[in-house]
């Protein structure tokens, strides 16, 4: 990674975040926890326009001449797309497991930590509705004066969570928010303490997946985890994300407890470029090839299900795997499971304790250049454009 280097830009840059970090006046506003992803249609229709977006996005895709290439690209992919969301029940649950997420994960933190309630959870989609503008607007009006910007990817990308975040740094040096909202930042959390109870929800999931194989063989089953890749491009300019969820296996293996053997594979490649593998379906052959006759596949990167999920892993993966000869299953995505949503508010509750006692933890985090408890440049709107 590219050490950040002092410029008069970036000074300037780094003095216009530092007033983004205001203390707030003390009221009644609701402390918002704005809860961080790229989202997807919820319908069909709105399939194009997501599509558009996420072209768009130069943090996740940089094209040439992007703002040209990025609806000609969209418009060519749609049908395929929407089909694919069509098939998986006509678009995506992100938004309502995302919901109900934030009011569960709100009313447990008013008791977690009433120093900082009435707790309000705002969505702010990268792609897709509500998108952030939106978001800020109802912010605004609430006249929220303290939030919290929690990314729901587990894992750090500068292409999933640092985009989020460069698009809530835009909006909020623009005032959308309003002038004196003080934020701080979760910017990851496949590795908190917290996250042992997200491995627990994933481990119960991956029981439950493993109970429909008979007890004599259960234990040979291959446990086949698998994530959203990413172009070796970002792997190789030191993007954390693939160590990180390497990281979150690790966990979730010892949390199970079992003996199993298993294996992290990558899907959804896009493109012609090359993308970290081995890809999933590969994995699923290599498998094959050495005897395996069971496995589970169990999606690691997202805690929602989407069409990775419901579409790729069920339809495309599964088959796939039978056609091999082997008898695979999925384990759930977390949705709306209560030890979830119980972790979420318990990673939001020690992020909020540390903020008032001046700590900062592994998920504490400021809106500043660098973080005052361990001095690791945090800025994410200089950090991801530096490191890209
Ligand atoms: C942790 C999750 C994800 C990472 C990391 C990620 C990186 C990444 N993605 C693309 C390109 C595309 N992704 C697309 C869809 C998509 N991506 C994720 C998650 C991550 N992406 C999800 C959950 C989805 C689907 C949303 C849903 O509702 O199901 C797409 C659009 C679909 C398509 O056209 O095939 C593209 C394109 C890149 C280039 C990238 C890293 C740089
Ligand atoms: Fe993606
Ligand atoms: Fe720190």
């Amino acid at each position: 990674m590219k050490p950040l280097k002092s410029t008069p830009a970036l000074r300037s840059f780094t003095r216009s975040l530092a007033s983004l970090h205001k203390t707030p006046p003390a009221g009644k506003s609701p402390t918002a926890i704005v809860m961080l992803n790229m989202g997807g249609p919820s319908t069909v229709e709105e399939t194009h326009d997501f599509l558009r977006n996420l072209f768009s996005d130069s943090d996740l895709i940089p094209l040439p001449f992007q703002s040209f290439l990025a609806p000609y690209i969209a418009r060519r992919r749609t049908p395929m797309i929407e089909k694919q969301y069509g098939d998986i029940g006509g678009g995506s649950p992100i938004l309502k497991y995302t919901q109900i997420q934030g009011e569960g994960m709100a009313k447990l933190l008013d008791e977690l930590h009433p120093e900082t309630a009435p707790h309000k959870p705002y969505v702010a989609f990268r792609y897709a509705r509500p998108l952030t503008q939106a978001t800020a607007q109802e912010m605004k009006a609430d006249g929220v004066t303290r939030a919290v910007a929690f990314t729901q990817y587990p894992q750090y990308s500068c292409s999933t969570t640092g985009s989020s975040l460069n698009e809530l740094f835009k909006r909020g040096k623009a005032g959308e928010f309003g002038q004196d909202v003080s934020w701080s930042v979760i910017d990851r959390w496949g590795t908190h303490p917290g996250f042992i109870q997200t491995d627990q929800a994933v481990a119960q999931n991956i029981e439950n997946a493993l109970a429909k194989f008979p007890e004599s063989t259960r234990s040979e089953t291959v446990i086949l985890f698998s994530a959203h890749s990413l172009p070796l491009s970002v792997v190789n300019r030191g993007d954390p994300y693939v160590l990180e969820v390497s990281a979150s296996v690790s966990a979730v293996m010892q949390q199970l407890g079992h003996p199993n053997p298993y294996r992290l594979a990558w899907q959804s490649k896009v493109g012609p470029s090359r993308w970290m593998g081995p890809q999933t379906s590969e994995a699923l052959k290599g498998l094959a090839r050495i005897g395996r006759k069971q496995v589970v596949i169990v999606p690691i990167a997202f805690t929602s299900d989407h069409i990775e999920t419901l579409y790729e892993l069920d339809l495309e993966y599964i088959k796939e795997a039978q056609e091999l000869g082997i008898e695979a299953y999925r384990s759930e995505s977390l949705n709306d499971s209560p030890v979830f949503i119980r972790a979420l508010a318990d990673i939001a509750a020690q992020h909020l304790r540390e903020q008032s006692s001046n700590q900062c933890g592994p998920t504490s985090v400021q809106m500043g250049l660098r973080c005052p408890g361990c001095s690791t440049p945090q800025a994410y709107a200089i950090y991801s454009v530096l490191t890209l």
